[in-house]
């Protein structure tokens, strides 16, 4: 686009985004104007610099990305060698915008990046600094150039832009890495060609921190049109990691890499050329991709003789863990018994965490192939669990399934059972549960014989089971059956990782917004009875009420705590779901979409905490 006068610039912005202009603005750049204008309510003509932390938050904001900047400093110095020249500073930023590393070009460039603080602590955010390059790459999650006047605000007009996503070593959104240059006599197609070399440098960075963070595992690189991708398995050939290209190649997800999935569905193996040559990878629905190559753990090259256990199935239980020293504690305990099918009782209070973690036992175990078959003993009455737990045969009972029911402990064969809140079985079955663990057997409601199971049983409480077991409440030899281990999953408020905690969170719940300091100052003095759970709604609701992406105090919903109950718990929910529904015009679909919740899980919640909406 030419030059253009601020002015002129501010009544362009306002066409193109009310669709009537006809321009030559990239649909990308366009629709990020439209963001800025309409979801961001911003001002084109606004002067100012950008919100810049202060030496102590900054250090704040850069701890949990201190592993990411160690790995990718010679990239990134690299970069800003090649660059120099050119009179480009180079940065690194986080998911949220906030740089948090950079080197500026020559002294006579330098000065004007000083002026316009484009250094570490700023914060680039497209929802507050409108459409740039580190805000906008970040928002798409996509390599963007943002030349000169297609800035959003006219006051960056005299800066070009080139910027590429960072991803993390499981394809997740950690950063972004930026160029800036001042150059007024810079043509488009050089700084073009100034991205191209930015992306394949931030390559090279992803490769660093996935190969440092699957350092005990094998590495396939899997070839791709756009460049290839990286493949982790351990020594059984589960696979533990894959990049995002890997994942988009070989249709993995998430789930896939969590259950433990066995590598010769993709991978065909050749032991004549070598010990682990890979001839050729293929995608889930079977098309080849093409033929790979394989690097050994890294401890193989060390020669160290210590068999670890593979990396990669314990990764949701370190990333519970934190670095609080109880929790660790725990996962190591944890670790020496994995595959040992020894029960765990898992104690704490609502919301703490005990669901997920049972979920992460259970990646971690050799039993991950299996089924996770998981049942809540507070939620229905004696008879449903019985029926659901340990099965009937066809007509058992008036209104059984004409075909009967297994019951999940026959399902949950070969896997794992979670049983939660288990301090609330009725006395009756705990009996027959206690029956199943001393025989491995199962006797479903009308069965003539028994069904041989091999379980691996995680129950889980807030209540003190061990005293229930005391005085009665409990069956005491259930008790000592069911915590062949225990552990005890602190509150939020004790962790020593709590800030960590927090800052992990607003990144999930609230991105793109950056806690203001008073914000931050509630957020960790606060008790949270209601522990992780209630810390996601708080920052969820803040994120959908946070203005120009702060969220500050005023956006916090924490009722004073003096011994709050499950009720308080369910007026904030409802505070977070009414609020959602209002910002999205009562508009089911969308408030879930922003909540991140299913369009039925949302419907469950209106029903069940009585709001009433306009649909
Ligand atoms: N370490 C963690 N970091 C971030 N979020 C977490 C962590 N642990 C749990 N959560 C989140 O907290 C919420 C509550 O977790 P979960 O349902 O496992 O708790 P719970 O202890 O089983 O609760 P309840 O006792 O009420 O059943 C979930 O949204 C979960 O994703």
């Amino acid at each position: 686009m030419a030059s253009l006068s601020a002015s002129n610039h501010v009544a362009r912005v306002l066409s193109v985004a009310n669709h009537v202009a006809d321009v030559d603005a990239s649909s990308r750049i366009a629709n990020s104007w439209r963001r800025c204008l309409v979801n961001h309510k911003l001002d084109p003509a606004r002067q100012g610099p950008p919100q810049t932390l202060t030496e102590a938050e900054i250090r704040h904001v850069a701890g949990p990305m201190e592993e990411t900047i160690r790995l990718a400093t010679p990239e990134l110095d690299d970069l800003a060698r090649v660059l120099r020249d050119a009179g480009y500073c180079v940065n690194l930023a986080d998911a949220n915008a906030t740089m948090l590393f950079s080197r500026l070009p020559g002294e006579a460039d330098a000065r004007l990046f000083m002026d316009w603080k484009i250094y570490t602590g700023s914060n680039f955010a497209e929802a507050c600094e409108g459409t740039n390059g580190l805000g906008t790459c970040l928002a798409e999650q996509k390599p963007i150039l943002v030349h000169r006047d297609e800035h959003f605000r006219a006051q960056w007009h005299m800066f070009s832009c080139a910027v590429a996503p960072l991803f993390d070593h499981a394809g997740h959104l950690a950063g972004a890495i930026n160029i800036t240059s001042c150059r007024e006599d810079l043509e488009r197609a050089a700084h073009q060609l100034a991205l191209a070399v930015t992306m394949e440098a931030t390559r090279r960075m992803e490769g660093a921190i996935f190969r440092d963070h699957f350092r005990n595992a094998w590495i396939a690189t899997v070839p791709g049109d756009g460049g290839s991708g990286l493949l982790a398995y351990d020594d059984d050939r589960r696979i533990v990691g894959a990049c995002r290209s890997a994942r988009a190649l070989l249709g993995l997800t998430d789930g896939l890499i969590a259950s433990g999935i066995d590598l010769s569905r993709y991978v065909k193996f050749d032991h004549s050329r070598g010990v682990d040559e890979l001839v050729e990878l293929r995608r889930a629905d079977g098309r080849p991709v093409g033929r790979s190559h394989v690097a050994p753990p890294l401890r193989a090259k060390s020669m160290a003789p210590r068999r670890e256990a593979p990396v990669g199935r314990f990764d949701a239980l370190h990333r519970l863990a934190g670095h609080d020293p109880a929790m660790v504690k725990s996962v190591k305990r944890l670790g020496a018994v994995i595959d040992h099918d020894l029960p765990v009782l898992l104690q704490g209070e609502t919301g703490v965490g005990k669901d997920v973690f049972a979920r992460a036992i259970h990646a971690a175990s050799n039993r991950a192939r299996n089924d996770y078959v998981a049942l809540n003993c507070a939620a229905m009455p004696e008879s449903l669990i019985d029926a659901e737990l340990f099965g009937y045969e066809a007509g058992a009972f008036t209104g059984a399934r004409r075909d009967g029911s297994k019951g999940l402990i026959v399902q949950a064969h070969g896997g794992t059972l979670f049983l939660d809140e288990i301090g609330d079985m009725p006395i009756a079955l705990q009996t027959r549960l206690l029956r199943v663990l001393e025989n491995r057997e199962v006797w479903p409601l009308g069965a003539l014989k028994p069904v041989a199971v091999d379980i691996r049983l995680i129950s889980a409480t807030h209540r003190d089971l061990g005293r229930m077991a005391e005085e009665g409440a409990f069956r005491a030899d259930l008790y000592f059956r069911l915590r062949g281990m225990e552990v005890r999953l602190p509150a939020l408020r004790d962790r020593a990782d709590r800030d960590d905690i927090i800052r992990q969170i607003a990144r999930e719940e609230a991105p793109g917004c950056r806690l203001s300091s008073e914000a931050w100052a509630q957020l960790a003095a606060y008790p949270y009875p209601g522990n992780m759970r209630q810390l996601r709604h708080v920052l969820r609701l803040a994120g959908c009420t946070a203005e120009n992406g702060v969220i500050t105090d005023a956006d916090l919903d924490l009722p004073p705590f003096g011994g709050r109950t499950e009720p308080d718990l369910e007026a904030s929910e409802r505070a977070t779901i009414v609020e959602a529904l209002r910002k999205h015009g009562g508009r089911v679909t969308e408030a879930a979409r922003a909540l991140k919740l299913s369009r039925a899980t949302l419907y469950r919640k209106i029903k069940q905490l009585k709001i009433e909406t306009a649909q």
